[in-house]
């Protein structure tokens, strides 16, 4: 198999576990080296790994990614970078999580995004960048913690939403599309045409149900392979997760490795005037991982409504 692995068929699970005398929830443990492994951390050098085993009895992965030169809340936390790894492949919902070290306020918080998250259970396996690795013993299913345990008193979606409104995770479609008439505007390549069109498509999935302002972006490599992500609200606001983060995301798990200098354009969707914007911070990291990247902003409206 080529290159690093970010998501585990459930099949696949199967067999690995049976192979290693295990079930697939202790096989969750066993892979959080793995999941550090994937992790890019030239600011901190302290490698967190997530591994999450969702309901479709796919195992996920997730590693921290820090970005040297910005502020700090640029980062992505392992746990989000698993949470994203689960949307951008469509899993339905998260029941258990193995990572290597105690998930920090924000994460705690960010997962309350998923519906249930009172009853993902969490292991933390110890910190193996530290040299006292102790838990070496099986995982069994009463070592998981509920999230109810690791985050009690909780804030969250119901705190805001009614309880007909879909959770991150759950199929949504937000309605937006460019204005029928809109053409690309004059100097403007014809790649972009098509990232522009993935853009409007990871924004049609954002979870942006807190300020009505969704957002996807779009990522081109010098090979013309395109990735993207959605926009991600948290009900605490600033555990959000940004677009650019989102599709960084991808491109770590389908980049092979590749270096962010090979981003060679990107393009933002997002609504004219939106109250949150992601154009001014998308621009500031995009210029500094890649600062040859071409990036464009697209608007879009919400067919919903006449207004924006
Ligand atoms: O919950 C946490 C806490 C920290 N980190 C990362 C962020 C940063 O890259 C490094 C040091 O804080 O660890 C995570 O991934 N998850
Ligand atoms: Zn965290």
């Amino acid at each position: 198999m080529e290159g690093p692995i970010f998501v585990i068929e459930a099949s696949e699970a199967e067999s690995m576990a049976k192979q290693s005398g295990l079930t697939v929830l202790q096989l969750l443990p066993t892979l959080v080296k793995s999941a550090q492994a994937l992790a890019r951390t030239p600011i901190s050098n302290y490698q967190v790994g997530a591994v999450g085993l969702g309901s479709s009895g796919r195992i996920f992965l997730g590693g921290n990614v820090e970005f040297p030169g910005l502020p700090l809340y640029h980062s992505i936390h392992a746990e989000q970078f698993l949470i994203t790894n689960l949307t951008l492949n469509a899993e339905p919902s998260l029941k258990y999580v193995a990572v290597s070290a105690a998930p920090c306020g924000h994460c705690r918080q960010f997962f309350q995004e998923i519906r249930h998250a009172p009853d993902i259970h969490l292991l933390i396996t110890g910190d193996s960048n530290s040299n006292h690795n102790c838990k070496d013993d099986l995982a069994n299913e009463e070592q998981f913690e509920p999230m109810s345990c690791l985050l009690p008193h909780r804030f969250g979606p119901d705190d805001l939403l009614g309880e007909d409104v879909p959770l991150l995770l759950e199929p949504h479609h937000n309605n937006l599309s460019f204005l029928s008439d809109a053409k690309l505007p004059n100097g403007v390549s014809a790649a972009f045409e098509d990232l522009r069109n993935e853009a409007l498509e990871a924004a049609n999935k954002s979870h942006a149900p807190y300020t009505n302002c969704p957002s996807g972006l779009a990522l081109m490599d010098c090979e013309g392979k395109v990735f993207s992500g959605s926009y991600m609200e948290s009900a605490a606001y600033n555990p959000s997760m940004g677009p650019v983060q989102a599709a960084l995301v991808a491109y770590v798990m389908g980049g092979r490795g590749g270096g962010y200098d090979r981003i060679v354009a990107a393009a933002l969707v997002e609504k004219q005037g939106a109250q949150a914007r992601q154009e001014e911070t998308a621009r500031l990291l995009l210029n500094e991982i890649s600062p040859k990247c071409e990036f464009k902003v697209f608007h879009c409206v919400s067919s919903s409504s006449n207004c924006n």
